[in-house]
């Protein structure tokens, strides 16, 4: 293997859509965009580019400084004082010369009707002049009488490319100052950089850092530490979960047609898999009864293709604690875009608009909203982002979901039958260390019918509890008898899960094979 050194790495830089957009913008003269980064820093640099590319001034306006010039070519001078927006806004209509304007932070001020006025006016103005004025803020917020005159473009969190870059001057520097060991691969420069997809430049900046401080030198050990700061910045955003991948396809008991399903595009996300013209996979909506593996299934796709795996909570989204449901959900969709290829798990897709129907937190034109996004994407996105959402209810949840083209497949997974109930019963006395010979798997699936997967896991678990109170070994009177003591949810929610079959019959795919919905008595 070679070693990984500055400059040494081949690279082709694909093409960044974003900043394709944001050339055409500034080419065709629109006059007000609305960039949404958390990353100044990184942004300020890019529109020092672009200005340069286009022979246009910059200028840059914040509440603290008011309007500055960015170059040395202005002869004009500024005004003393435009920390006013008001002010700025008059001052940018007479700059005079084509230029960038970038309003940093500016949307606290969008909230005064005398500033929204203002900048609509300039709009106007500036349609027919070489300017462009460009709103930098971490949120987003524009108010309904500027819609249509502000173009959003999401900034996309760093690319594989601008972590390379990033950790090649960090090489270099280690190097020059002789401060601190290199021991990379090209292959782990590259692991090093994937695990830090997903986090902002200064982010990664700071982890790199850290793994250098922890014991003077950068190795194949600090993929994991970078793995474990993403996870927590991740976590810090309180939106997403990061788990890697863990749980093998191995320990899903049952369920055939999906797993079947899932191993045939094992390699979809590959290359190879593009050159021989297939799409890449969307995502699969699992919906089904409570505790019959629908998140074990999230978990072990992501492990079977080896791909992390970023849980995102819908009831967060819409609670309200953390900023607005559609920024919330712009922003993890960013996340697991900036971290894909990536599988991600909205699970219990459902809960945002039965949420917020039922706590009364919302009106339902926010939750249609959001829902809305949601689905634009599932069905417009480019990155290698698999969706598995899953869903246990069919209430509220909109018929646009079910609609081609948002997922590959949709799949019901019902109780477990016999066989699938033996391989449950031997996949969780396996992982207790018990050897399912030991017992007669097919009276204890005969014993169990009308359980989910969750309840005969219990059953195993209370089984060793029974038995380490009689400080004998796990038996399978143990496990019989807890079954007799159980009293399934499919008893209790026989009406609910009917409904449930009702209404997946025709709609869906059954995740188990030999199974035909329509003839299942409930
Ligand atoms: N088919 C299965 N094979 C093996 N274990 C299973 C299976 N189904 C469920 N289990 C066990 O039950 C646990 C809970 O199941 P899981 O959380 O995947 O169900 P779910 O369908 O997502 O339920 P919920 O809708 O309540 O979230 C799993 O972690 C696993 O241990």
């Amino acid at each position: 293997m070679s070693s990984f050194s500055p400059g040494s790495a081949r690279v082709s830089r694909p093409a960044e859509p974003w900043l394709e957009e944001l050339d055409i913008f500034v080419r065709a003269r629109y006059p007000l965009l609305y960039l949404v980064s958390w990353e100044e820093h990184r942004v300020d640099a890019i529109l020092a580019e672009l200005a340069r590319a286009h022979g246009k001034a910059l200028f840059t306006w914040s509440i603290t400084r008011g309007l500055r010039s960015m170059g040395t070519s202005r002869t004009a001078p500024l005004p003393e004082d435009t920390r006013n927006p008001i002010d700025a806004m008059a001052a940018i209509e007479k700059l005079g010369e084509p230029a960038l304007v970038v309003l940093k932070d500016f949307h606290p001020y969008l909230e005064d009707r005398g500033v929204v006025r203002a900048l609509r006016e300039l709009a106007h103005f500036l349609k027919s002049t070489f300017t462009t004025v460009i709103l930098l803020s971490p949120t987003l917020l524009i108010p309904v009488e500027l819609e249509k005159e502000i173009s959003v473009i999401d900034v996309p969190m760093p690319g594989y490319n601008d972590l390379l870059q990033l950790l090649r001057e960090i090489v270099a520097v280690v190097r020059r100052t002789n401060k601190a060991t290199i021991d990379l691969s090209r292959d782990h420069a590259d692991q090093l950089i994937k695990a830090a997809l997903g986090l902002t430049m200064a982010e990664a900046e700071n982890a790199f850092a850290k793994a250098i401080a922890h014991d003077g030198k950068l190795g194949p050990e600090d993929i994991k530490r970078i793995q474990d700061e993403k996870r927590q910045v991740i976590r810090k955003s309180g939106l997403l979960e990061y788990y890697p991948p863990e749980e093998s396809l191995g320990n899903v008991g049952g369920l055939e047609n999906l797993k079947g399903w899932l191993s045939q595009r094992t390699a979809a996300f590959g290359e190879r898999a593009r050159q021989f013209g297939l799409p890449e996979p969307r995502g699969l909506l699992l919906l089904g009864v409570q505790g019959c593996g629908k998140s074990l299934t999230a978990k072990a796709v992501s492990a079977h293709w080896n791909l992390p795996l970023l849980r995102l909570d819908m009831g967060r989204i819409f609670s309200g604690l953390i900023g607005s449901s559609e920024e919330n959900l712009r922003k993890a969709i960013r996340v697991a875009e900036s971290v894909a290829p990536v599988v991600l798990w909205v699970d219990e897709i459902e809960k945002g608009l039965s949420g917020v129907a039922s706590s009364g937190a919302g009106d339902t034109g926010v939750s249609a909203r959001v829902f809305g996004t949601l689905l634009t994407w599932l069905q417009e996105k480019t990155a290698p982002v698999f969706v598995v959402a899953t869903a246990n209810r069919i209430d509220g949840l909109p018929p646009e979901v079910l609609r081609k083209g948002r997922f590959d497949e949709i799949f019901f997974i019902d109780l477990p039958e016999q066989a699938e109930r033996e391989a449950i019963f031997r996949i969780h006395l396996r992982r207790r260390k018990r050897e399912p010979e030991g017992f007669s798997t097919e009276e204890l699936a005969t014993l169990t019918e009308g359980f989910s997967g969750a309840e005969i896991e219990q059953v195993v678990v209370a089984g060793l509890y029974e038995a380490f109170a009689e400080d004998t070994e796990l038996a399978q009177r143990h496990l019989v008898r807890t079954i007799q003591d159980t009293f399934p949810l499919s008893v209790t929610m026989h009406d609910e899960i009917r409904r449930l079959r009702d209404w997946a019959r025709g709609r869906t795919r059954p995740a188990s094979s030999g199974r035909t919905l329509p003839q299942r008595a409930t």
